[in-house]
């Protein structure tokens, strides 16, 4: 949850900042002016985007308990602040109060979901990766979903101050399912004895070794970030956007745009147990960027009723977050996935913060005629188009390096499982030939894990010499010829 009891935004606000939206989206604002209330979202969105870059890193260095834990608490005590804060109306200490929950919050809620990527990443990463993915999703937008039926009705019946603390009772929640996922990650490492190897990998982890990373981890990231410049900048603004351009009433508005998020609700746990099975992550996305395009052609240029453009965005942001984030523990090593899902997040966020603030300025002052209202629409229509133009150019180069790369991210399970096999054979093969010359051991992989990258693009090139020296990743072709060879 956002903690705050939205009318117009059909969920918590994408991060950003809202500085635009009328302070009608909050009946009374707690008697606190317009550009405070809104205060409130930019502190929450910019925290989220500068934390996960570090807390990436720092759940590869502490493990994904300490990680998730410390995070969902941080949710608790900024939710917490937050409820109490707004117990202070009519002080000078509310909108201090306030701020410091939004903060706390906005710290612990966008780390959360970087360490809930990593366990996820971690224990799916075999063949279930994107099912797992697209059910956390799921789960995501029901939380959406749900805020925005349930929400205001709560309010209604108890007031804001007991519905804000209706929101810690949920923070609670997640930091008991916390302890519980906690206690299962322990019990599971033990139980297949990577405790030791685990350790010595988060040792070896260094902030430096993101510019390791291979290209394909950088066109990734650039794709996710225009893809959702696209996405989530136009669902935080689309029920005003209805509601102006298609004189449609306020919760009819709100239900059209809702539509992106039930939709991707119901889908992604289907689409990602289909990727899975049929890979061509790298395929797919730039479809979906490809079939992006319309949705805002037709909202920019058209007057088609605005529900076809909502549900079809709901299918292809369904398809693109399915196979835009499993792919992202394809092309990093394990021990580093952390900084790289949190550095994705983190560029991610500062773009859509940044869009938001752009859509802001195109928008100006809401109060102008309709007409002058329609035109700086067009434009942001235009502006969110072009990012989506971006990802197209960006997913295509992805998919020509993924291609001279050893197809990582389009491999169906099948050709993966085949390939495996291969390298298993050769391995064992080099393993026995290692005994026999009495040499060390040449398949101790230093701990990056079956399935996760190697440990960089030299590793790669060189997988047999490097440290991370397993049977995986961009390596599989690599390291089948050098074997070979
Ligand atoms: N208010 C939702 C923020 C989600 C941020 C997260 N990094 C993300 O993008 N997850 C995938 C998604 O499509 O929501």
């Amino acid at each position: 949850s956002n903690n705050c009891t939205d009318e117009q935004q059909p969920s918590p606000s994408p991060p950003g900042v809202a500085e635009h939206i009328s302070s009608t989206c909050c009946r009374d604002c707690l008697g606190m002016s317009e550009q405070n209330y809104n205060l409130l979202y930019a502190v929450y969105a910019w925290t989220n985007a500068v934390v996960v870059f570090f807390s990436g890193f720092l759940v590869d260095k502490l493990g994904n308990r300490a990680g998730v834990i410390a995070f969902s608490l941080l949710c608790l005590v900024g939710s917490s602040t937050f409820a109490a804060g707004a117990h202070l109306r009519g002080t000078d200490y509310l909108l201090p109060v306030m701020l410091l929950g939004r903060l706390l919050f906005g710290a612990g809620n966008g780390s959360l979901t970087v360490v809930q990527n990593r366990l996820v990443a971690f224990w799916f990463n075999k063949k279930e990766l994107a099912l797992a993915f697209g059910c956390v999703l799921a789960f995501s937008r029901c939380g959406s979903v749900l805020n925005f039926f349930l929400t205001e009705n709560i309010r209604d019946a108890i007031g804001l101050e007991w519905t804000l603390w209706f929101g810690v009772g949920l923070c609670l929640l997640g930091f008991v399912a916390a302890g519980v996922v906690s206690g299962l990650d322990v019990y599971g490492v033990r139980a297949m004895g990577l405790t030791e190897e685990l350790q010595q990998e988060s040792r070896r982890v260094k902030l430096q070794d993101l510019g390791q990373f291979s290209l394909q981890f950088w066109l990734l990231v650039l794709s996710i970030m225009f893809y959702y410049n696209g996405v989530f900048p136009f669902v935080a603004d689309a029920s005003q956007f209805i509601n102006q351009k298609y004189s449609l009433d306020d919760k009819v508005s709100a239900y059209i745009t809702g539509a992106v998020y039930d939709v991707s609700m119901l889908l992604s746990p289907f689409l990602g147990g289909l990727i899975d099975i049929i890979g061509k992550r790298g395929y797919l996305a730039l479809l979906c960027a490809l079939l992006t395009i319309p949705v805002f052609g037709l909202l920019a240029f058209t007057t088609v009723y605005p529900l076809v453009s909502t549900l079809w965005l709901g299918v292809t942001y369904s398809f693109a977050a399915a196979s835009m984030w499993p792919s992202l523990p394809l092309v990093v090593p394990r021990a580093t996935l952390g900084t790289a899902l949190g550095f994705s997040t983190s560029v991610q966020m500062i773009g859509i913060g940044v869009s938001n603030v752009v859509v802001g300025r195109i928008l100006g002052q809401t109060d102008s005629t309709r007409s002058v209202m329609l035109d700086r629409w067009k434009l942001v229509m235009l502006y969110l188009l072009g990012n989506v133009i971006a990802a197209v150019v960006v997913t295509l180069l992805l998919n020509a390096v993924d291609l001279k790369r050893g197809r990582k991210l389009n491999q169906s399970r099948k050709e993966k499982l085949s390939l495996e096999r291969m390298d298993q054979l050769v391995e064992d093969g080099i393993a026995h030939a290692s005994i026999e010359s009495g040499s060390a051991d040449a398949s101790s992989a230093a701990g990056y894990g079956v399935d996760f990258a190697p440990r960089s693009e030299a590793d790669e090139r060189s997988p047999l010499l490097s440290s991370g020296g397993s049977s995986s990743g961009g390596g599989i072709t690599g390291g089948r010829k050098h074997a070979i060879n």
